[in-house]
């Protein structure tokens, strides 16, 4: 074996540990009544999204999707009942996180218009903003961001990229390579399509398709058309803060609530 060999595969190796956990998200009784508030937000909320399955939950504007997004990845606390992430390690060691701090090192939280929200000028700096500057920090960002950017169909946009100078829809992939290079083992996407052109649409899409390879996936939206066929479980946000019953998925359909 070469040297050239030798580090390919090293970096295999270093890929292999370096999945994310396998993880379901166990949402039970959970309700959330802000301080100041008369009555809940949300209420006797359960569901389950299985490992590396998309999960929908749908509904008008105002009914609390994105606030319960925000709850699932540790942003805020609910105000009873439980949410839960059940992962299992490559070694088929299983353990549980339930506090909002656990939560918030296990989730990657994609904001409405994420790319509204860059931080830095290039693609290279927002992949690297806060990340640890030690050598093998930087080595293991730079091994992540090799398998991520391919996966996203970034493979050929140079790290010196002006993010600015992209198109929305390649914006938006940068947003999810953002989040995927840390590693979640839950992806939570709040309206994932919103503002993008019917192009960059389908183009996410197939994106978001892909991503249920790399970790679990819950999606939140009004708008299902591109959504409706990517769908493994799906549930409805009622207007009083209830979720609805598991839905079909086949009888989804590309409505726009
Ligand atoms: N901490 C809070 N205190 C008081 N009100 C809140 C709090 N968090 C959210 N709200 C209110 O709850 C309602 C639901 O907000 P949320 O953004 O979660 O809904 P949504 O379904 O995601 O809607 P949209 O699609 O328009 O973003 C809004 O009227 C919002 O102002």
């Amino acid at each position: 074996m070469d040297v050239f060999q030798a580090i390919q595969a090293q970096m295999q190796g270093m890929a292999a540990s370096d999945e994310p956990p396998l993880a379901d998200v166990d949402v039970s009784h959970m309700a959330f009544h802000p301080a100041g508030t008369e009555a809940p937000l949300l209420r006797d909320i359960s569901f389950h999204v299985p490992a590396k399955k998309l999960g929908l939950i749908y509904g008008r504007s105002g009914a609390g999707k994105t606030t319960l997004l925000q709850l699932i990845a540790g942003l805020t606390a609910p105000t009873s009942g439980s949410i839960c992430i059940n992962e299992t390690a490559g070694n088929g060691m299983k353990s549980t996180v339930s506090s909002p701090t656990d939560r918030l090192s296990r989730t990657g939280l994609v904001f409405q218009f994420p790319e509204r929200h860059f931080l830095a000028s290039t693609l290279q700096q927002e992949l690297a903003f806060a990340w640890p500057t030690d050598m093998a920090s930087l080595q293991l960002l730079s091994s992540r961001a090799a398998v991520v950017l391919p996966a996203l169909g970034l493979a050929h946009i140079p790290l010196e990229t002006q993010l600015r100078q992209l198109s929305d829809g390649y914006k938006r992939r940068c947003a999810l390579a953002v989040a995927l290079v840390r590693r979640p083992s839950v992806l939570l996407l709040d309206e994932p399509l919103a503002g993008l052109d019917w192009r960059s649409r389908a183009d996410i899409a197939s994106v978001l398709g892909k991503l249920k390879e790399e970790c679990t996936v819950i999606v939140v939206s009004h708008d299902l058309r591109e959504i409706a066929p990517l769908v493994d479980v799906a549930w409805q946000m009622q207007p009083n803060g209830t979720l609805s019953a598991e839905r079909d998925i086949r009888l989804l359909d590309n409505a726009v609530l």
